[in-house]
């Protein structure tokens, strides 16, 4: 069909909407005036909203509100767009807001919207059992006869024009069965007030004469392009509607203090911690911070995030630790030097002179494990004194060190450091120390009424005691997201050692896969089976785990081919037969960065488009994804493909007997963690894991 083909038909179905929308404009006029027992200002919103129950709306007008004798509800509205709790005002000078407050004619009203949101909080009680997260139900005050579009926290202002076009251009939340289900539920919950409930309008199907386009009560140029851009919009994902009940109860549960949710990967862990933040977004005025270790993720989410709750999306700052860290010091006035390179060259020169002839190199002749050492134990737990590390529990590090080591660890450290201090920079850790110890000082309250950290395993000590000092063991104050088997850095801590108490149900498990086919899950869980690991209660646990899946196939393809070149076409082959539209959902995910600069080239030679997943923001791209493991954490894919998969692990094989005998302890740990990351990996699959390698 040529373009001017699809012109006319565009043209054609433009005026077949404008024709319905008159009609049921005009059924909407007949129908509100019959409506006695409504004020004024009611029936003229209503004329508005019933034009909507003809596409799948359900209108709910003046119901009790639950619980009370007198107090009502002016309208409850389910539709594609969500649950909208409506209060209609026919005031008689125009709403204003400014500073969080809301006036009209000189008048201060805020308990309006107070009312409103206490009605808001009982909607989204009665939908939370139908795993209606609360981020569905929306608060929507509608001025009659005025033109406002503004918001006041969660509450949407509109006028009685812009209501109708403002609800059709919602994206697309509910199916036709849960509009009906919820409404339903809603009706039961919030009774009749006065048997003046319109319930779903009966409009009569007829033409009618046409009319001028606007008299006053109807904006028809406003709805016809809320129509057409409806038409165009895409249904967001279920998960930003819908949860499992128990995961909505967690998302509205009140804590006394510092919580965590845990859970094996793909439980939903970070959508519950989404959720909670538009949750508490809602609850408070304040600012909340969502952060995470991993630098590219803080975008994605908050891709996810706008799309889910536009309403409080300016109000959550998704953040990576370091670089949140780093603002925080310059705000405060505080000096930062953060140098990577040059720090790096202080510790190979603390190496050279300090370290390479010593006792450490018996343990590991590796620099690295040692660099690992001091990053990790020694100044990602804050450790300024040889006393406190000859005795501190080294979390999740294999080998022994006596006391001779840990004096030469602690020579390394302060050779290092002194080297450091004379170029004058400072190192990742560094940043964290001075904004722990610039947030311990400061005395003038938190920015934020909420922190909530994802993947929490991956935070040093430093870290997580950060993020504890901004709201320390306020109500709701603290969350921590993250699961122990997905540890993919060295060392580790224990919320005990943080100062962190998290007691009773403040401390909750999910148990379902939402993301994996068994298929996948198997393969993944054989790979770490035998690796039982400390979760951050201390508490130890098993490699494999109980998780229940939710239905749904998936295929693990393994491919081995005696050399690279084989192995890398068969790659390519695979990539090249995707369906069209299919390699926005998939994967290609390297150990390490040198392998994604290999199949980067490999790629860019095949003319196969790839997005780098540093520059991946949640938004559909038509790109193959290209990253480590490392940037894939907290990430999903309908298709992941994981090329040369087992070259780095011991002989070739990622199960964790295979060379165990003659392995140091340091080489065990390096291969526990290699296969962590390889687990991570393989977990970001849903439907297709595609396991490449080369068996000479
Ligand atoms: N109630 C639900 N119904 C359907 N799908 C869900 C539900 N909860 C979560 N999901 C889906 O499950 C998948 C995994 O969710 P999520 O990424 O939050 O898990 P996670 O526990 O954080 O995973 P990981 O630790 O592996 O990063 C996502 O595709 C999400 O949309």
């Amino acid at each position: 069909m040529g373009a001017g083909g699809s012109a006319s038909r565009r043209a054609q179905e433009a005026r077949r909407q404008e024709r319905l929308l008159r009609e049921q404009w005009q059924a909407a006029r007949r129908q509100a005036r019959q409506w006695e027992a409504a004020s004024e200002g009611e029936r003229l919103v209503a004329a508005q909203l019933l034009v909507l129950t003809e596409r799948g709306w359900r209108l709910l007008v003046d119901r009790r509100w639950p619980g009370t004798r007198t107090a009502n509800v002016d309208m409850l509205l389910v539709g594609p767009g969500g649950v909208f709790v409506l209060d209609v005002k026919n005031w008689r000078s125009a709403p204003e807001v400014s500073g969080g407050r809301l006036h009209a004619g000189g008048e201060p009203r805020d308990e309006h919207a107070a009312k409103l949101l206490a009605v808001t909080k009982a909607a989204e009680g009665a939908v939370a059992s139908l795993g209606l997260s609360p981020v569905a139900v929306q608060p929507l005050m509608v001025f009659a006869g005025r033109r406002v579009d503004a918001t006041l926290g969660r509450i949407r202002l509109l006028g009685e024009h812009e209501v109708g076009p403002a609800l059709l251009s919602e994206r697309c939340r509910l199916r036709r069965e849960s509009v009906r289900a919820i409404a339903d539920h809603l009706e039961r919950v919030f009774p009749d007030y006065e048997g003046s409930a319109v319930g779903q309008a009966s409009l009569p199907p007829t033409a009618l004469p046409q009319q001028p386009e606007a008299d006053g009560l109807f904006d028809l140029n406003g709805l016809r392009e809320a129509v057409l851009e409806e038409a165009l919009q895409a249904p967001i994902e279920q998960w930003m509607t819908f949860l499992h009940p128990d995961q909505v109860a967690l998302v509205r549960r009140n804590w006394s203090g510092p919580a965590r949710i845990s859970g094996p990967a793909g439980t939903g862990k970070t959508v519950v911690g989404l959720h909670r933040a538009a949750h508490l977004a809602r609850r408070t005025s304040g600012r909340i911070l969502y952060v995470t270790f991993a630098n590219n993720l803080p975008r994605v989410q908050s891709t996810f995030f706008r799309t889910m709750s536009p309403a409080v999306a300016d109000r959550v700052d998704f953040r990576s630790l370091h670089s949140w860290a780093q603002e925080f010091l310059q705000q405060r006035g505080v000096q930062v030097r953060l140098h990577g390179e040059k720090a790096e060259t202080a510790f190979s020169l603390a190496w050279k002179h300090v370290g390479r002839d010593s006792r450490l190199a018996e343990i590991d002749p590796a620099s690295r494990y040692w660099r690992e050492e001091i990053d990790h134990v020694i100044k990602g737990r804050g450790l300024t004194d040889f006393e406190a590390y000859a005795t501190v529990p080294r979390r999740r590090r294999r080998t022994i060190l006596r006391q001779p080591h840990r004096q030469a660890v602690w020579a390394l450290y302060e050779a290092y450091e002194s080297l450091r201090v004379e170029r004058g920079v400072h190192d990742f850790n560094d940043v964290l120390s001075l904004a722990l110890a610039e947030a311990t000082r400061c005395t003038d309250g938190s920015r934020y009424a909420a922190v909530i950290v994802d993947e929490v395993q991956d935070l040093t000590l430093v870290g997580v005691r950060l993020l504890h000092a901004l709201v320390g063991d306020a109500p709701n104050g603290l969350l921590l997201v993250g699961d122990g088997q997905q540890s993919v850095y060295p060392g580790g801590f224990r919320l005990s050692d943080a100062g962190i108490d998290i007691r009773g149900d403040r401390g909750q498990v999910l148990r379902t896969n939402y993301r994996n086919s068994k298929q996948i899950l198997d393969a993944a869980l054989a790979v770490v089976a035998d690796d039982a690991f400390d979760d951050i209660d201390g508490l130890r646990t098993p490699g494999i785990r109980d998780v229940d899946l939710t239905y749904h196939d998936g295929q693990v393809v393994r491919v081995a081919k005696p050399t690279v070149t084989e192995h890398d076409q068969a790659l390519l082959d695979a990539l090249r037969a995707l369906p069209d539209g299919a390699r926005a959902d998939a994967a290609v995910l390297c150990p390490s960065t040198r392998a994604v600069g290999h199949y980067q080239r490999l790629l860019a030679r095949a003319e196969i488009p790839v997005c780098p997943l540093e520059h991946y923001d949640g938004h559909p791209v038509d790109a193959v994804k290209l990253g480590t493991y490392l940037r894939a954490k907290g990430l999903e894919f309908k298709r992941v493909y994981l090329p040369q998969h087992d070259a780095a692990l011991p002989n070739g094989s990622p199960s964790a007997d295979a060379g165990v005998t003659e392995a140091t302890e340091s080489a065990r740990e390096r291969e526990e963690l290699l296969r962590s990351q390889l687990f991570v990996a393989m977990t970001r699959a849903r439907d297709v894991l595609w396991l490449g390698s080369t068996a000479p």
